[in-house]
């Protein structure tokens, strides 16, 4: 795992959020689900998603959402990368659920987020919601998948 030293130098537009073993995520906006989608044969047809109106969003009990991430990121080859929860959501009965961020992704993270309690919770845009670490990958390979952004 990558510590703040080398953070810092591989995710300079993210230096103000680095941590001592990883980087800060803030919450940019909540969309709900507003369709279904499919998975068949590789082919994916994602669901349709509305942006909640921003500010504090309040999350319903027992409702799933999609968040998006403030800033664009850019793993560079070489690394990948983990997104773990902060844990005074765990503690507030909401969790985010991550995938891997693999070496050369460029664009916006999106991660689920769920509120498993019984009462609502209130979440405002900015607020840090989770914590990226970051490995070396011996033999990297870079993506190119169907989420990768132009870099501008
Ligand atoms: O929780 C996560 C984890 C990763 N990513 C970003 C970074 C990652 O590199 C990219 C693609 O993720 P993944 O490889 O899991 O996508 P996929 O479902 O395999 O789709 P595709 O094959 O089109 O890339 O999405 C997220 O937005 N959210």
């Amino acid at each position: 795992m990558l510590g703040e030293r080398e953070l810092v130098k591989l995710f300079p537009d993210f230096a103000d959020l680095v941590q001592p073993s990883g980087i800060d995520l803030e919450l940019d906006k909540i969309y709900t689900q507003e369709s279904g989608g499919s998975l068949i044969d590789n082919e994916k047809n994602l669901p349709e998603i509305k942006e909640m109106d921003g500010g504090i969003y309040t999350l319903k009990p027992h409702t799933a959402y999609l968040a998006s991430i403030k800033r664009k990121i850019k793993i560079p080859k070489g690394y990948a990368m983990l997104y773990l929860p902060r844990s005074t959501l765990l503690r507030s009965f909401v969790s985010v659920q991550t995938a891997v961020g693999d070496p050369g992704f460029y664009g916006t993270l999106m991660f689920m987020i769920y509120n498993h309690g019984d009462y609502e919770y209130k979440i405002k845009s900015g607020d840090r919601i989770a914590q990226a670490v970051v490995f070396p990958v011996v033999g990297s390979g870079e993506y190119n998948g169907s989420y990768q952004e132009v870099e501008e």
